[in-house]
């Protein structure tokens, strides 16, 4: 599945474009990398200066640069650049810098980027779908997948990006970004993958009132002719990619969750912010009452924004619940209270709400004295508490101290991104519960002090779907599988689960809500490190591509040691094999 892998330094690759058309692909630009017998056979010694460089001088000369950028989004804009410019280099950079340029290029500057997509813009990048062209969508998906070998489609109409809405048009930053992660982090040859903008217009008044807007100014659609729209793509993807994965991302809460119903069946579809963010979630949560000595079925949880995320979270762990620890759907949904910005979803709110998705987690109107997240964290004797409400600081003293009185340790979560948005900084939290909280955030924070004197540090995990997506993106291409299946998405939470420092820290110690921290008085963190994300996510992708296998969801079928020799070998690293011209060739590798 890839062209170029880290083990292919020494292969050849036929190149047929020459001169500045190949200085200007970014797929097969080496810039001053190429070696003196490259730039004579491929017209390049006047159109460079004379010393050739290593990858390694490249990688060092452009984070040079990039450190002279200022401010985060100054440094994203130079990224974008060189992805335009060179691939290898971009991807390399992002390597050797992982923990500190993933940030820049994701959560939370990339919303910044997002925001201002029009104003910042100097070239398009991936497939821009607008309703206006709807007549000709199969010619322009055809034109543009022409020649590629396509496995993977990530694609958003872009109404409920990272945290900051409906962004229109400027969505395609979420699915090239996404992209990103998949090649940075889960392997996946870029040129392999296509980001897709769905411009089905904007009810962002902003945008619509903006001279510089690039994008269809016009109200978003809804109902029929939304839905044919999405169809015509979705039916494009299948006939013409269809052992493709098709990745969903930041689509609003009517149409998410809607959508994966309607395709999950179909082809292998994937809704990040549904089952991405539910796999995560859940995975932390196994890792907070792993240390905690309890199971999951024992926690009383509240969802602070009950959205497509907040929704996915509760779906994913109550399924866990019943097939991890065997109890009864319908006594596994009574474990969540879901509130949402008129409070707690009770019968009384869903009838006049008709919210698709909420009524199955309606509790009876009488069943706590109020309906704020205080009353019902108080009333429900909550053990777990997850936001997904965008609501900044709406954790505050005293919901983290009610959470304490209950708990040896509570369980928070503030996931909403970006990092301004989270309900609550962690800092707080931890002073508040006099640093009994287990955390975990959507967005990265700094490591928090522990109360009590001394040096003791709580690293806090960055529960984010992107240490989770993109090991579920490989392992349904590695299996080659129809769907992405409730088992696949369970595999991929366990493996996660394991990985995490803290269980690791707690395996066979005797139980109770005892002392969690470790011989130095650290707390470890409830999930691996983002630095280890490769590792991590590749350790997901088997998991996944073995339960594909056995669920004979596979058009493959391995063993596991087989399974991780040729994920290995598929894993696209950057690094630049040495070209021949031909002029017949296809730029492919042999
Ligand atoms: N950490 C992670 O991996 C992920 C984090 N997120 C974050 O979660 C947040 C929500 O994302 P989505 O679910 O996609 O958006 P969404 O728009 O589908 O859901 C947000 C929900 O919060 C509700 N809400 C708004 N204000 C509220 C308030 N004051 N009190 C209670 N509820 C309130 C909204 O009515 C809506 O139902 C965003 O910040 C997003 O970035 C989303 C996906 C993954
Ligand atoms: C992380 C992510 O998918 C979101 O915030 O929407
Ligand atoms: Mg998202």
């Amino acid at each position: 599945m890839s062209t170029q892998s880290s083990n292919q330094a020494q292969h050849i690759c036929k190149v047929s474009l020459k001169g500045r058309a190949l200085l200007n692909d970014p797929q097969w630009n080496k810039g001053s990398a190429f070696i003196e017998e490259e730039r004579k056979a491929f017209g390049l010694v006047g159109i460079l200066p004379y010393k050739v460089n290593t990858l390694d001088e490249q990688i060092e000369r452009a984070y040079q640069q990039l450190k002279q950028r200022d401010t985060a989004i100054r440094q994203n804009s130079f990224l974008e650049s060189l992805k335009a410019q060179n691939w290898v280099l971009y991807y390399a950079l992002l390597q050797r810098y992982l923990k500190e340029l993933m940030p820049i290029v994701y959560t939370p500057t990339e919303a910044e980027a997002i925001a201002n997509y029009s104003h910042l813009f100097r070239r398009s990048e991936g497939l821009y779908l607008n309703y206006p062209h709807a007549d000709i969508m199969e010619e322009t998906f055809l034109d543009q997948i022409k020649g590629r070998n396509i496995d993977l489609i990530v694609c958003s109409d872009a109404e409920a990006i990272l945290g900051i809405g409906d962004q229109g048009v400027g969505g395609i930053g979420i699915s090239t970004a996404k992209a990103v992660i998949y090649t940075l982090v889960g392997g996946i040859d870029p040129a392999r993958s296509l980001p897709v903008s769905l411009d089905v217009g904007t009810d962002n008044e902003n945008l619509l009132n903006d001279p510089l807007y690039v994008g269809w100014q016009h109200k978003r659609l809804r109902g029929k002719e939304y839905d044919e729209f999405v169809d015509t793509f979705v039916q494009l993807v299948r006939k013409y990619l269809p052992h493709s994965l098709l990745h969903f991302e930041d689509f609003g809460v009517t149409n998410a969750q809607r959508l994966l119903d309607i395709y999950r069946d179909k082809h292998a579809v994937f809704n990040d912010d549904v089952q991405g963010t539910g796999a995560v979630t859940l995975a932390t949560l196994m890792s907070a009452v792993g240390i905690t000595k309890s199971k999951l079925s024992d926690q009383t949880i509240v969802v602070y924004g009950a959205g497509s995320a907040g929704l996915g979270i509760a779906r994913q762990i109550r399924d866990a619940m019943v097939i991890l620890d065997k109890i009864d759907k319908a006594e596994a949904t009574k474990r969540f209270y879901l509130i949402d910005k008129d409070g707690l979803v009770t019968k009384g709110l869903v009838a006049k709400c008709e919210h698709a998705g909420w009524a199955e987690f309606e509790r009876d109107d009488s069943e706590c004295r109020g309906t704020s997240l205080l009353d019902v964290i108080r009333d429900s004797k909550a053990t777990v508490l997850i936001g997904t409400s965008t609501h900044a600081g709406a954790f505050t003293e005293e919901v983290v101290k009610e959470m304490t009185k209950n708990n040896a340790h509570p369980i928070i979560f503030p996931l909403s991104n970006p990092t301004r948005l989270a309900e609550v900084q962690p800092k707080d939290a931890i002073k508040w519960s006099e640093g009994k909280a287990l955390m975990a955030t959507g967005s990265p924070f700094d490591p928090c002090d522990l109360p009590g004197g001394g040096k003791a540090i709580y690293s806090i995990a960055e529960c984010n779907n992107a240490l989770i997506y993109p090991g579920i993106g490989l392992g349904t291409m590695i299996a080659k599988a129809k769907k992405v299946s409730d088992g696949m998405l369970i595999a991929a939470t366990r493996r996660l689960a394991e990985l995490s420092p803290a269980l690791k820290s707690h395996q066979g110690e005797s139980g109770g809500q005892g002392d969690v921290r470790d011989s130095d008085g650290n707390l470890p963190p409830l999930l691996p490190d983002f630095g280890e994300a490769p590792h991590v996510n590749f350790e997901v992708a088997l998991a996944v591509a073995q339960c594909a296998i056995e669920e004979q969801l596979a058009t493959v079928d391995f063993e596991l040691d087989e399974l991780r020799q040729k994920a290995e070998i598929a894993r696209w690293m950057p690094s630049y094999p040495k070209y021949e011209y031909d002029p017949k060739g296809n730029s492919g590798m042999f």
